[in-house]
């Protein structure tokens, strides 16, 4: 199949092949959306459907006045429909320009197809910029499902997104533009190497697809297979949860263990997603799943949030509302630990625990299931620390010994697990834990500096 059949077929299954529908283009003036313009002004006319041009005017570089004017002539030459807007420099905030401007260009989208009754807005995204995304992706981490990418077509303001150059290479895309000679203009802040997004496309896309030319083609596969093995997490977990849900939609923890253990993290999501409407990570949710199977605890409450606990009593599990703090006591006076996430503990301190060392998580420690879950809090009288032989030292001698001033000792905050035992004066002394203890290491981090 041609890339132009191909594009044809997309808009096809999206039902766009008819002349009574409209349809909103985003056109950047950049060669992606100039052949996706193109490619629709060029469709027969009984099958093309009315075609409607929106452009922000980012007001971001120098250039972009020049490309307003250069759409609203050809728009003109072409008796197309053009919707402008501008996006007023005093409106630009200090950082994150990039996110404010697709907020406001996905906001502009949405109100230009409210005005013209367009079923659907149609952007030129392909399949660099899917294997880009990707790429980014997979260094950052994060929850698998985000590998799957930019969607060909997802529903967006009352009607639908469709993207129907994703299977166009960037190479394809200029390859048409010189053959169908389209005019388009270059984006200057595409070279510029500080951006990531840049020094994957230019550096390291190019090298995977030297070893092999298929690589796009590959990354677009895989991202297939996931979004089938996601479909079919999502019926399993459907299918399994009546099995651990009781009639008043609490949990019953003895029915979830019975549930291969693969399962019963998705399912306590998918219950959790159903009581609170909010949707946690798993690896979030893995520390409350270990207290949740800590026998020795068979009662008890967690905050999952700010705004709902978890209750457990023996083998029922419910969501409550967090009961408010009381005033005297300090925000973050108790804060459980996420996983790989950094979490502010002070004013000037922020620490993290991580699964892999990082180049800031230097100690290991090793941790067992019923450590779980681990909070941060300030230190108190009483704490103390397991030292190498089995004895132990006070937090209090610790900090003494430490010669930290008195005024100072008060902002020190301690890593504690579930039973309240101290693993970490936090910037002064860890526990001693021997490296074949337990089942789990971690990485334990400190960053300065407000
Ligand atoms: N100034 C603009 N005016 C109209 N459409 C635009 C503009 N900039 C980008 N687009 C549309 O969005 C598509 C993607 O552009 P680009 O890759 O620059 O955006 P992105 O921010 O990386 O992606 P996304 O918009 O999905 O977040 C373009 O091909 C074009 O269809």
């Amino acid at each position: 199949m041609t890339p132009v059949q191909q594009f044809n077929r997309q808009l096809a299954q999206s039902r766009l092949l008819y002349p009574t529908k409209t349809v909103v283009v985003a056109v950047s003036t950049g060669v992606d959306s100039m052949v996706l313009l193109t490619l629709l002004q060029r469709l027969p006319v009984r099958q093309r459907p009315r075609i409607i041009v929106a452009h922000v005017n980012h007001h971001l570089r120098r250039q972009s006045q020049r490309e307003a004017a250069f759409l609203t002539r050809y728009c003109a030459e072409h008796h197309l429909t053009l919707q402008v807007t501008d996006w007023p420099v005093q409106s630009h905030p200090q950082t994150g320009v990039e996110a404010a401007g697709r907020a406001f260009r996905y906001h502009f989208f949405e109100q230009v197809m409210a005005t013209t009754g367009a079923v659907a807005v149609l952007t030129a995204h392909h399949a660099n910029d899917q294997a880009e995304t990707y790429l980014m992706k997979l260094a950052r981490g994060g929850d698998v499902a985000q590998l799957t990418g930019i969607a060909p077509q997802r529903p967006f303001a009352g009607g639908q997104l469709i993207r129907p150059l994703l299977t166009w290479s960037k190479q394809t895309i200029r390859a048409y533009a010189a053959a169908q000679e389209i005019q388009f203009y270059e984006d200057v802040t595409n070279q510029d190497v500080q951006f990531t997004r840049n020094r994957i496309r230019q550096r390291v896309v190019p090298e995977l697809t030297t070893v092999n030319p298929e690589f796009l083609t590959h990354v677009a596969g895989y991202q297939q297979q996931l979004r089938q093995l996601l479909t079919a997490k999502s019926e399993m977990v459907a299918y399994l949860l009546p099995h651990v849900v009781t009639e008043t939609e609490t949990v019953n923890l003895a029915a979830l263990q019975r549930v291969p253990a693969a399962w019963q993290l998705p399912l306590l999501r998918a219950w959790l997603h159903q009581r609170t409407h909010e949707l946690f990570s798993e690896e979030k949710l893995r520390p409350v799943m270990h207290w949740l199977q800590n026998t020795n605890h068979p009662t008890g409450t967690l905050p999952v949030n700010g705004t709902v606990d978890l209750v457990k009593q023996v083998d029922i599990i419910d969501v409550r509302p967090h009961k408010k703090r009381v005033k005297k006591l300090m925000p973050g006076e108790k804060i459980m630990v996420d996983l790989n996430q950094w979490q502010k503990i002070t004013a000037t301190q922020t620490a993290g625990l991580f699964s892999h060392p990082t180049v800031a998580a230097g100690q290991p420690l090793r941790l067992v299931e019923q450590d779980w879950p681990l909070y941060w809090r300030p230190w108190r009288a009483g704490d103390q620390l397991t030292l190498r032989g089995g004895g132990h030292q006070s937090v209090r001698r610790v900090l003494i010994d430490q010669k930290l001033p008195a005024e100072q000792r008060s902002r020190v905050r301690v890593l504690v697990n579930a039973h309240e035992q101290v693993l970490w004066v936090v910037g002064h002394k860890f526990t001693y834990r021997d490296h074949d203890f337990g089942t789990q290491t971690v990485f334990l981090a400190l960053k300065h500096g407000s």
